[in-house]
This record gives structure tokens, sequence and C-alpha cells, in this order.
């Protein structure tokens, strides 16, 4: 097997919505396709990647350094003992002349070829990336659905309470149980209305889940905390600067409910220094870690080994980014679940067009590969570059 061309294109996905930190107005997103000289069916198996969102595209990256790098590797030595590509190979190729530490955006750009190239193999091999998941590194276990929750609640200019609890009303409506808002970006007092009007319709704390992104100082997120404490909600997440781990251990001293964070952690090292010295605790904090901003799933199994390694069990891990990538990968490797985006982020958020969420639960189709093809509007976009 043999990677015979890299296309990678630039997609809009920009919209007005806004959380406490950015707005969305100028948001892209890298779309990647890895052309193999594979056959199945008697067409060249192509694998597809992109970038999950909240960082933009990497076209300049990926021109420059990552898909020279790929594209000039010997064949050879990207391939395993079965003679299909190997991504931890890849990886490695990707990562020549790369120093440690200072993560930046190259993980992103990593990310988007390691999805691509997964993509492929399972494609190759004919089966669900879940399942190869399952069987390669999970003893042949997986799940067979996964817990998500919709991700939205955003600032959206003009919105009140009542297109708030619309909003939320349809998420119930599409078989979510559990709901997440932004939070953070207007007064104490006014997030407080927000979110009992979305109480009032989700009808329980552990249905609904808060997140900041990052925006609050330790004062604020300890004030913050405080107040939101008796509504018993499912997580308070990215309360605080996601590299300030020291505050984050001073935060959990002060808010016993559960914490979420890492979805701008990009690295092995950085999720490592979080569990070090993040004061999380593991019997019922959640970790975001997003595969397709961090390196891709070569280095989110080096994360899943590590959080063993420190006592954490994988079920502790939500990725971030809605994304079908990390759906595959939170039921074929047995983690806590996956986000979700009905609403926003399209078309890149949401899942297979046939697997509808049930109970707050949904299925992966049996399709090769990250199941894109199943996705209509998605593929749209990717048939185009194939
Ligand atoms: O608004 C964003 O950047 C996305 C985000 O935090 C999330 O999905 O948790
Ligand atoms: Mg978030």
């Amino acid at each position: 097997m043999r990677i015979v061309a890299i296309r990678d294109i630039v997609s809009p996905i920009r919209s007005n919505i806004a959380n406490a930190y950015i707005d969305f107005s100028q948001m892209t997103a890298s779309v990647v396709a890895v052309v193999t000289d594979a056959m199945v069916d008697g067409k060249p198996v192509v694998g597809f990647g992109f970038n999950s969102n909240g960082r933009y595209a990497q076209h300049g990256l990926l021109g420059e350094r990552f898909i020279p790098r790929l594209s000039q590797a010997k064949p050879d030595s990207l391939l395993d003992g079965e003679g299909l590509i190997d991504p931890a190979r890849c990886w490695a190729a990707m990562m020549a002349n790369e120093k440690p530490g200072g993560h930046g955006e190259r993980s992103v750009a990593v990310g988007v070829l390691d999805m691509a190239i997964w993509d492929a193999v399972a494609k190759a091999k004919r089966v669900p990336l879940w399942k190869l998941l399952a069987d390669r590194y999970n003893g042949g276990q997986a799940d067979e659905k996964a817990w998500v929750y919709a991700a939205g609640g955003y600032y959206y200019p003009g919105k009140g309470l009542a297109g708030l609890q619309d909003e939320m009303k349809h998420y119930l409506g599409l078989g979510y149980s559990c709901v997440k808002m932004k939070v953070g970006g207007v007064p104490l007092a006014e997030d407080l209305k927000r979110i009992e009007a979305v109480l009032e319709i989700v009808g329980a704390g552990e249905r609904l889940a808060v997140d900041v992104n990052g925006k609050f100082d330790l004062t604020t997120a300890i004030e913050f905390g405080r107040a939101i404490r008796d509504f018993g909600l499912r997580w308070y997440e990215e309360p605080l600067d996601p590299l300030d781990y020291l505050a984050h251990a001073a935060l959990a001293t002060e808010y016993a409910p559960p914490l979420a964070t890492g979805e701008n952690l990009f690295s092995m090292q950085d999720a490592r220094n979080l569990i070090r010295h993040g004061g999380l605790r593991p019997d019922r904090d959640i970790l975001q870690y997003d595969p397709a901003l961090s390196y891709g799933l070569v280095e989110y199994l080096r994360t899943i080994e590590m959080l063993k390694a420190h006592g954490w069990s994988p079920r502790r891990c939500v990725p971030h980014g809605g994304h079908q990538f990390a759906l595959n990968i939170a039921v074929g490797l047995q983690c806590g679940g996956n986000e979700s985006y009905p609403q926003v982020f399209a078309p890149f958020g949401g899942f297979a067009d046939d697997c509808a969420v049930v109970d707050g639960r949904v299925s992966l189709p049996d399709a090769p590969g990250i199941g894109f093809e199943r996705k209509a509007d998605l593929w749209a976009v990717m048939k185009e570059i194939a």
C-alpha cells in the first residue's frame, strides 16, 4: 500500500455564534484526502481528514512541511508487517526534524493527516475504524453505542432566553438527553438566568454542562462555581486558562462537582501536565483532549496509555470536537462518550445520517473507515477533493 497523492483544501465554517472567548466569524478548517494505490471494489482507497473546530485551517504547515515529508518518505518505510500503511510510522515521518515542546498548531496539521491515514487503513482492511481499534488495542472489546451530548447554547446576536430554550428543546427532540451551553460571556447574573432557563427545559442539572472556554481568572472561576454549585450540573468546563494547571488545582479544592477541560491541550505531554499538576479527580472529572487537534490518534493512544499509568480510566475521556473520528475512538477504545454539535459547525459536526441519537446514545455505521461517506453534507465537501 502506497500513498500516491495528498490534497488539501481550506473550507469555511464561519458563523455568527460566539463563546466567551472568540466568535466564529472567520473560522476555517483544513480538509485533506490521502489517495492510495490500495484497491477495494475496483476503486483506489482514499482516506479523509479534517481539523475539528476552534483552530483555523493549516494550509501553510501542511503544504510546507507535513505533506512533503509524508510524500517524500520511502513508501516501504511507512508500512507495517501486513504491508498496510502504518499510522505510527507516518507520524514519525511527519515529525522528523521537529523539536519537542511548544506544540503550537503543528499538532493540528499532523492531526488532519493522521485522521485521513486511519480512514485509509481501515478502508483497506474493509472494517469500520472503531472495529480496527477495538481489535488492535482493546482486546476486541467495543461499545455498542456512545453516550453523546448536544453542544450549543452559544451567544448569538439577538438571541434571548426564549431562543435559547427553543434550541435546547430542539436537541431533546433529536434524541439527546444532555446538552451544553456557553457561559462566561455576559455578567454572572445574566448567565444564571440563561442557565435557569435551560434547566427549565432539560429538567435536571445532570442534563446540562456549562462551558467558559477558558475565560475566567481564578477568583472569577471560584465565584462562578459557588453560584452554580447547587444546580448539580453535569460539568463546569474550561473555567480557566487551559495551561494554568495550578489554578485548576486550586479551583478543584473549592468546587467539588465535576470539572472538565483539555480541548486546548495538544500533546500527550500537555495532557500529562494536567494530570500531574491540575489537581483533577479521576473519580469525577472529564478530559476533553481532541485527537484531531492534538497530533491525531497515534498521539491519543499515547495519551490513553499515560492516563492508565496515572490511574485514570479511558471512561473519563469525552473528546471535544463532535466529529466521527472521535466517535469511532470513543466506541473502539471504550471512552466515556463524545461531544456532538447538532446545529453548529456544519457540515463537520454530527454523525452518520442513518444513525439517529436515541436516549442520548448513538451507534456507528458499519461502513469501512471513519464513515464520512454516510454523512451526506460532509461527503459533498470531501468527494470534491478525492
Ligand atoms: O466554542 C468552542 O470553541 C467549542 C467548545 O468549546 C466545545 O465544543 O466544547
Ligand atoms: Mg469547550
